[in-house]
């Protein structure tokens, strides 16, 4: 059997994985993949390094634009990451005909509709399952398992990071930055930690999961992105009284105008599954309208569970790559002449839950001069909690969580909470998703 030979670009975390992964279960892989996957060069700009890393069975470059031009290679994986030379050096793995794979979700969800279009003009494929929830297969479980479905809503802890930042924080009370320091070590943040923590990594995979659910463009400089680094702890003690879980979530949600595209934390009941999900696991909720509610579930970072990914990426190349371009399973799950171009609303127009907590004067009136704001706006309160004021304290907290609203109208009944002189600064709120 002639071996389908690959040059890895960057052996770095998930090269380095995958590297291992693909050397241990050699065999096993062929078997599946029905010809040997042989990678023949390695590309990284520490030489050293890779070399060691490699002992010396494949040939080692610092010149990846040399791998993406070698007529032997027939798939590159690219795991270098970013948006700038990996961008070129996957159009130029397409121009010469090379098939691709790829771990990088910021490079998909910002160049994507570049990249895809690019493949689709050379019949070539280009695959990128470690790119979302690292080795859950989510993408294979969008695109393929659930074509019968119009998927209604997605909702994800898609940031290994930031699960892993909250849920140390909540558990050990250890500091923020101590924690970020740990997951760094891990293996599981980006180059640029703010991508984790500021929402933007989990921003990226929503919207190429968005893309594949809805058959839409990538957009993500249309999503809505917020991360952890706001989040105060009385809030995640609040929700936690109140039955709830606070996390980082990636939302896509298809609604009659248009689509919700937003990461944001969000208060979900603690009593769900995915509520549960610590650490840096992962996990992805998907509604769709035969199947109803799907949850996929594992490791969404580290070096072997995201080479567990970018491996199946090559055995399905390798065993699609002789089928006709036209038979192949379309990149992003529709058709390419099928994807609609359905905007993503602005944040203003999303539709959810709220939490709210105010600090206020603990003076008669106050709660009924709150609730009359809330009831004109027809803004209706699901719980609430009122805590005594403190032994000598003139203020107190009101947490409230309500029903469904659109977002502009929350907002306008904030700003007239926050005008009532009895209502002592900003009124803090976070979205709240039941997830039903
Ligand atoms: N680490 C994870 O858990 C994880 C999970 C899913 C996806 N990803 C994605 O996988 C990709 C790689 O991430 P990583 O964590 O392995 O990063 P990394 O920083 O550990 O590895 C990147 C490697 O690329 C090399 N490199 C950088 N510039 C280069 C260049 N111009 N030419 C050749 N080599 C170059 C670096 O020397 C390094 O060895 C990124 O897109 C990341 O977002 C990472
Ligand atoms: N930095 C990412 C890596 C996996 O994509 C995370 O923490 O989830
Ligand atoms: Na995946």
């Amino acid at each position: 059997m002639k071996p389908i030979n690959v040059g890895l670009l960057g052996i770095g975390t998930v090269g380095g994985g995958t590297f291992n992964v693909l050397k241990r279960n050699e065999e096993e892989i062929t078997r599946r993949a029905g010809r040997p996957i042989r990678i023949t060069t390695v590309a990284d700009k520490n030489l050293e390094h890779a070399r060691k890393v490699t002992g010396g069975a494949v040939k080692v470059t610092d010149d990846a634009f040399a791998v993406v031009a070698d007529p032997e290679i027939d798939i590159v994986v690219e795991l270098i990451g970013g948006y700038g030379v990996a961008r070129e050096l996957v159009l130029k793995a397409i121009e010469n005909g090379k098939h691709v794979v790829t771990a990088n979700k910021a490079l998909l969800a910002v160049h994507g509709n570049e990249i895809f279009a690019a493949a689709q003009k050379k019949g070539v494929m280009v695959a990128f399952e470690a790119a979302v929830a690292g080795g859950i297969p989510i993408i294979k479980a969008l695109r393929e398992g659930l074509t019968a479905n119009r998927i209604q809503w997605l909702a994800g802890i898609i940031n290994g990071t930031t699960n892993f930042i909250l849920s140390e924080m909540r558990d050990k009370g250890l500091p923020f930055a101590d924690v970020l320091k740990e997951a760094q070590a891990l293996g599981y943040a980006e180059s640029d930690p703010t991508f984790d923590i500021e929402g933007v990594d989990a921003a990226h995979k929503a919207t190429i999961m968005s893309a594949i659910a809805f058959g839409i463009p990538m957009q993500f400089d249309k999503a809505h992105v917020e991360g952890i680094t706001k989040l105060e702890s009385a809030d995640i003690t609040y929700a936690e009284q109140l039955g709830y879980r606070i996390k980082l979530l990636g939302i896509a949600r298809r609604r009659d105008n248009g689509v919700e595209l937003r990461v944001h934390p969000t208060l979900i009941p603690a009593k769900r599954l995915i509520a549960n999900v610590e650490g840096a696991m992962n996990a992805v909720l998907v509604q769709g309208d035969a199947v109803g509610a799907t949850l996929y579930y594992g490791k969404g970072a580290g070096a072997e569970p995201t080479a567990s990914a970018v491996i199946a990426d090559l055995v399905d190349i390798t065993r699609l790559h002789t089928a006709d371009p036209e038979h192949r399973v379309p990149h992003l799950a529709f058709q390419p002449d099928q994807v609609q171009d359905i905007a993503v609303l602005p944040i203003d127009e999303v539709i959810t839950s709220y939490y709210l907590r105010m600090r206020v004067e603990d003076k008669p009136g106050v709660l009924a001069d709150i609730t009359r704001i809330l009831a004109d706006s027809d803004i209706s309160i699901d719980a609430m909690i009122q805590k005594e004021p403190g032994e000598g304290e003139a203020q107190t907290d009101i947490i409230m969580l309500t029903h469904q609203t659109v977002e502009k109208n929350a907002n306008a009944a904030i700003a007239r909470i926050e005008a009532l002189p009895v209502v002592c600064g900003k009124v803090t709120r976070l979205r709240l998703e039941n997830l039903q």
